[in-house]
């Protein structure tokens, strides 16, 4: 079976390749990059006008599966993620139970292989029933192929045990995914305090929140000599707590969501439930910290932190509905559309921070397009233009913030492993 992607821009940052070349595809492996390929093939797929980067990964993906399956599947997100152009996501364990078992990882990825139209690598949780009580099986889970932990969607409040979660990972070669948000200062809090939480008369979450976790987390690392990935930074303080620990050669690495990038708490003056997150929207000065530290290098990926809910959920009261937005279907025109357009990256960096950067951080494989690797190639039309409506998002989830945008930039074509699983915006996944 060969596949050519004939007339694309290639742009990997792995190699340092940005030119004009075919790809041609083999036995599911990338067999030959060159200009122009003149060899026969089974399928062609014309890329002309578009990027063919390395298959995009989201590091942060909530699938819901088991156990809250009405809110989202493993089905449903992959396709979600096929629609958005990435071939690969690693998904959180804030599932019901959580996967916090060997045989929960093995359960997951078991129906991952059965019905997943991306790849799906699984986190394990850190701690027992994410209860933040005591470890959970860490070694069983990484044996089962648990790329790393986390008890995402909350802290370990208790530092001792967060140290021998950092000590035991060391030992495992795994890294730790922190969600930082310090549970006593954020409690009641419905988004980030400050002049816009106080006309709205909404409890407010402090931005020391997250950075008395992440300096915390830093240290324990440091000490334990583990890897340490914070997720979703959302303060210009805890981009400078990363960047002190970078320069000081720690092992931490960061991601940033394109919610953070692109919204401020000035998002929820109209009450829209899909902009309450965690970690809450900040400030502008915020907002352009963020960028400017994904542009250095200081904020290593882009990750969505799709994290759907059902619509009965997001309807209710402000301080009733769950904390999350999804962002699978959005992100790449977000981050290699607007981002490069604005100035903020330029297209080699922008790519960087969903292909290279997130395999790196969880030493996933992919993330390159060199002849050999394993053919997951993502199409994106930098030119395409649409506007987001959530009734047409593939996962369960609506509740995406940017409703109603009009993005410039959009994916075209999801090749895993050699199959076309997304063309021009239709998924094909065998069932017509
Ligand atoms: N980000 C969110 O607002 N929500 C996430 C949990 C999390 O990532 O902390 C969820 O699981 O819904
Ligand atoms: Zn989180
Ligand atoms: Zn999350």
């Amino acid at each position: 079976m060969r596949l050519l992607i004939r007339g694309g821009r290639v742009i990997d940052p792995a190699s340092g390749i940005d030119d004009e070349l075919d790809v041609l595809v083999e036995d599911g492996r990338i067999r030959r990059l060159a200009a122009p390929i003149r060899e026969g093939a089974d399928q062609v797929v014309e890329a002309r006008g578009a990027w063919v980067i390395p298959g995009a990964i989201d590091i942060h993906v909530h699938l819901r599966e088991p156990g809250q399956e009405h809110k989202e599947r493993i089905e449903t997100g992959t396709r979600a993620a096929a629609a958005g152009g990435i071939t690969a996501v690693a998904c959180m364990p804030n599932t019901n139970p959580a996967v916090d078992t060997a045989a929960i990882v093995s359960h997951v990825q078991a129906i991952a292989r059965a019905r997943g139209l991306v790849r799906v690598h699984v986190i394990g949780a850190l701690t027992k029933g994410r209860q933040g009580q005591e470890l959970a099986e860490m070694g069983e889970m990484a044996e089962a192929g648990a790329v790393a932990f986390s008890d995402d969607g909350d802290t370990v409040m208790d530092a001792a045990l967060m140290r021998s979660a950092l000590l035991y990972a060391a030992q495992l070669g795994r890294p730790v995914v922190v969600h930082c948000v310090d549970a006593s200062l954020a409690r009641g809090g419905v988004m980030r305090e400050g002049p816009v939480a106080t006309r709205l008369g909404l409890p407010g979450i402090p931005p020391e929140a997250e950075s008395v976790i992440v300096a915390r987390d830093i240290a324990l690392a440091r000490a334990a000599g583990a890897r340490l990935h914070v997720a979703h930074v959302s303060t210009a303080q805890s981009v400078r707590l990363v960047a002190e620990a970078k320069a000081s050669g720690a092992a931490v690495t960061a991601e940033v969501t394109p919610h953070h990038l692109f919204l401020t708490d000035e998002a929820l003056t109209g009450y829209d439930s899909s902009a309450k997150v965690n970690p809450p929207l900040g400030t502008e000065e915020d907002r352009q910290a963020l960028r400017r530290a994904l542009a250095e290098g200081i904020v290593d990926v882009v990750a969505s932190d799709h994290a759907p809910h059902a619509p009965e959920e997001k309807e209710a009261e402000l301080d009733q509905a769950p904390f999350g937005a999804v962002g699978l279907e959005t992100m790449l025109a977000l981050v290699l559309g607007h981002l490069v357009r604005e100035g903020v990256l330029t297209p080699m960096r922008a790519v960087a921070t969903v292909t290279s950067g997130p395999a790196a951080v969880l030493g996933l494989p992919g993330g390159r397009l060199a002849e050999g690797a394993v053919a997951d190639v993502t199409l994106f039309d930098p030119a395409a233009r649409w506007e987001v409506d959530p009734a047409r998002l593939h996962s369960i989830g609506k509740n995406t913030p940017f409703a109603g945008w009009r993005l410039e930039g959009r994916p075209v074509a999801t090749v895993v492993g050699g199959r076309v699983v997304m063309l021009e915006g239709e998924l094909l996944d065998g069932r017509g």
